[in-house]
């Protein structure tokens, strides 16, 4: 039984920073992305009597350790939700996903294997099924499933089935574009996982955090609606910073930024300074992604290339949600 699944990154204009149950990945408050067109997983899975355990490719390498658990954990909740509890797969996976840009490719391997997955298996999910099984892989994968803009809502039953995405405004909708900053870095990195536990554990700026969220969702929701730029830009932003700034505050501190991180961001205001509309956001690493329209393309990526420290700039627009192929 088998069948692949391919699934694009997303980029959070509203930040997932934080968890109130770390076994299920139950959210502490809404988070809404833009899935991209330029990076994603393909994924397939076969599921074959004779295995005795399943078996992970990934870009044609074996792969073992936390990895390899983190997989076959999460294939284990398919084959409970199946009843196929003694069926063993071959997953390979493809990843176009450049890691060095700052792109967890947890969310679109996650997703392309959650959506390869059940489909093998012989499971019929709706999105919102699909979604929910996604984010117990990876949270903000779950939000993956659809093109676009998405919403994950954080739901309030401790089972987290309330938990899931649901799509905001289809790739179509509208034509924003993200630029991918790739930098030279060489920073040890807080994993998103270990950064966000440690900032709701002991940040007191936390709550500040998580009492803005209502605000900025509405107001960027809005904004998508009537396709007012400057107000996701700005919001987007804005909403980045409380983020990053909550890790300021934690015990002991930590930020993902380095110097050529606040270069990029410095550049991106210059921009809009001088006339062109283009926002930064930032998630768990040294890596910016700058938001901007069509028309301004040219300019916006010769200007982020010429920066000191900046190695390469990936350019996407809005991407689709799960294919099977
Ligand atoms: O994407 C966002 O909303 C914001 C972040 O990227 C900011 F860093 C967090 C992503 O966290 P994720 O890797 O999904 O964590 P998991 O649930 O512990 O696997």
């Amino acid at each position: 039984m088998k069948a692949t699944a391919k699934a694009h990154t997303n980029i959070a204009l509203i930040k997932y920073w934080g968890k109130r149950d770390q076994a299920l990945i139950l959210p502490t408050n809404n988070s809404l992305s833009l899935t991209l067109d330029g990076f994603y997983t393909t994924t397939t899975v076969d599921f074959h009597d004779a295995l005795t355990q399943d078996v992970f490719m990934l870009n044609g390498q074996a792969v073992t350790g936390e990895a390899y658990q983190r997989v076959t954990k999460f294939l284990d909740l398919i084959r409970n939700l199946s009843g196929k509890t003694d069926l063993y797969a071959n997953i390979g996976s493809i990843n176009e996903v450049p890691t060095a840009a700052g792109f967890a490719s947890s969310a679109s391997g996650f997703a392309a294997l959650a959506a390869a997955g059940a489909k093998a298996i012989g499971l019929n999910l709706s999105d919102p099924e699909l979604s929910r099984l996604t984010r117990q892989g990876s949270g903000s994968a779950c939000r993956s499933i659809y093109g676009g803009f998405a919403e994950w809502e954080m739901g309030e039953k401790e089972d987290g089935t309330d938990s899931y995405a649901v799509p905001i405004a289809p790739r179509e909708y509208w034509d924003i574009r993200v630029a991918a900053v790739v930098l030279s870095s060489t920073m040890k990195k807080v994993s998103s996982r270990a950064g966000m536990k440690r900032t709701v554990e002991t940040s007191p700026f936390y709550s500040g955090w998580i009492d803005s969220i209502p605000n900025d969702l509405n107001g960027i929701k809005v904004g998508i609606q009537e396709k007012d730029f400057e107000k996701v830009g700005a919001i987007s932003e804005a909403n980045c910073l409380k983020m990053h700034a909550t890790t300021l505050g934690a015990n002991p501190p930590f930020t993902y930024w380095h110097d050529t991180t606040l270069r990029v961001m410095h550049t991106v205001q210059e921009m809009r300074a001088n006339g062109i509309p283009a926002y930064f956001t930032i998630d768990a690493g040294p890596n910016v992604k700058v938001l901007y329209l069509p028309e301004d393309e040219a300019r916006v990526e010769e200007t982020l290339r010429n920066i000191a420290g900046v190695t390469d700039v990936r350019l996407s627009k809005a991407g689709p949600g799960i294919t099977y192929l």
